[in-house]
């Protein structure tokens, strides 16, 4: 099929890529001539594994290919999928300049009938409104189809190929039917494609992102409140997790989700409510427990120093938001460097793949170390913000034996606690008691 795509970021790109995988032919559409330029020059512009082979073999099978013009992609395709930004307005609703200014130029461009599939997180009604705008210019049939994406940074691949579900929502028939035939390859296994009208599909969205934000903000609470009382929030999440209605996943406390979509979906949910006359008091909860727990390290750190951090240095691993990605939207770190930086400390940060993005935001204000152990040369003590699989298994002599306070402040719980008593650390957690040593300073 012909298929293009408007939004070459961390969806669109990896929804080009997959559906060229199976023998579309995919033009990708961007509005940023120099993203387009690499692409064109192969270069994978977003750090996503398993992305560069897919994205190399079907360049080079000429069925991807690039553009910054909107009249190629109008024209190439049957099916036009929106993967276009949907960020946080200032009032906490999701912006739909995007998706509607683009809209509003496919009205112009249309020339036949065209399913007009809007992948973007948006909210319930947005089906609507681009129908609207894509009508004011154009006299031609034309379908709007929901198809909220699932997929997570860093197994994005894997999740487009293989979904645990594929969501349309659509009220015509004729684009259902095109939606199935397009998504076929990817239901083999027997997951289900999901038909439902565009209202539902478009809330599921965020239905579902809510829930995970708040299943994560719950366990934080249960974390914060296993430091008051002595529990073990590890053993807590065991235990409740094997309970299948429960389940295991998504049940790791840590120093609050981040990203591009948990933190400005819940918000977006949460004005929309408002706006149609329901308040969601749930996630008004998840927003402020989340805010509150990015931060939830400081006081440890504070109370360590005596509430002195000016001219120490603190070592950070992990900038991202989450592991095996470059991405640093609304990652925890940010928060805990700035946090760290007003109160007159330095830091000195390491992560394997977003160093760029936090050297673009933070410029010389903070040092990037070329390695996990450089970081820590010269630093008081280590903080750990994300849980990259490298860090799991550090040397702790090394980690002993360059920081001034052998002191590690996890965010992640990366440590096993009986392993940490064996070592000469002093080790705080989240929900989890610490671990103090007498600390030998250097
Ligand atoms: N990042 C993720 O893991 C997921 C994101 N989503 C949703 O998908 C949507 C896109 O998200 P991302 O891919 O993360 O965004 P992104 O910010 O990574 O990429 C958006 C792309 O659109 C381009 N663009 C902006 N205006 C344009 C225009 N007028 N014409 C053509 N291209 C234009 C930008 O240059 C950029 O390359 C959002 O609604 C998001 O909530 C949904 C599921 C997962
Ligand atoms: O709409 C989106 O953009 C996507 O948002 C999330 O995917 P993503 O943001 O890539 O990452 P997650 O793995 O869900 O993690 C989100 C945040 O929650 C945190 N988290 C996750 C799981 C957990 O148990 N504890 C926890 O703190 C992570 O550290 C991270 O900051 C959803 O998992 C995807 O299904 C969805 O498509």
């Amino acid at each position: 099929m012909k298929i293009s795509v408007i939004g070459t970021g961390y969806v669109g790109l990896v929804t080009g890529t997959c559906l060229a995988e199976t023998g579309n032919e995919v033009v990708c559409v961007d509005i940023d001539e120099n993203k387009v330029e690499r692409m064109r020059n192969g270069e994978v512009p977003i750090y996503e594994p398993h992305l560069d082979v897919l994205f190399e073999r079907n360049i080079k099978a000429n069925r991807l290919q690039f553009s910054t013009s909107l009249k190629e992609g109008i024209d190439h395709g049957d099916i036009i999928f929106l993967a276009l930004p949907t960020p946080e307005d200032e009032d906490g609703s999701a912006d739909l300049s995007y998706v509607l200014g683009v809209s509003d130029e496919i009205g112009k461009l249309l020339s036949g009938y065209k399913v007009i599939v809007d992948k973007s997180t948006v909210p319930v009604g947005t089906a609507e409104k681009v129908r609207a705008a894509i009508l004011k210019n154009s006299k031609f049939d034309f379908d709007v189809v929901s198809n909220p994406e699932f997929l997570r940074e860093g197994f994005a691949v894997d999740d487009f190929l293989k979904p645990e579900r594929i969501v349309v929502g659509s009220s015509s028939e004729r684009a259902t039917d095109l939606m199935k035939k397009l998504y076929k390859p990817y239901v083999r296994s027997g997951n289900p494609i999901i038909v439902m009208d565009e209202k539902s599909a478009e809330l599921t969205k965020y239905a579902a992102n809510s829930f995970l934000a708040t299943k994560i903000t719950f366990m934080n609470e249960i974390a914060n409140y296993c430091e008051k009382v002595g529990a073990d929030v590890d053993k807590v999440r065991i235990g409740m997790g094997t309970d299948s209605r429960i389940g295991k996943r998504f049940l790791f406390p840590g120093i609050g989700y981040g990203g591009s979509c948990f933190p400005k979906d819940v918000k977006a949910l949460h004005k929309s409510g408002k706006e149609d006359g329901y308040d969601f008091k749930i996630l008004e909860s998840v927003i402020d427990v989340n805010q509150k727990q990015k931060l939830s390290l400081l006081p440890k750190i504070e109370s360590y120093f005596d509430g002195d951090l000016k001219g120490k240095t603190f070592a950070i691993w992990g900038l991202a938001f989450k592991p095996e990605t470059d991405d640093i939207r609304e990652a925890p770190s940010l928060d805990i460097i700035s946090s760290l930086l007003d109160r007159g400390a330095a830091v000195r940060a390491f992560d394997p793949e977003a160093m760029d993005n936090v050297s673009r935001r933070y410029g010389d204000r903070i040092t990037f170390s070329t390695s996990m152990y450089d970081a820590l040369e010269g630093s008081d003590v280590l903080v750990i913000c994300t849980e990259w699989s490298i860090f799991r298994t550090p040397d702790f002599n090394k980690i002993k034996n360059s920081l001034r306070y052998p002191v590690i402040f996890d965010g992640r719980n990366l440590y096993d606690l009986m392993d940490m008593e064996k070592e000469e650390i002093t080790y705080f957690s989240i929900g989890r008691k610490p671990i103090k040593k007498t600390t030998l300073v250097h």
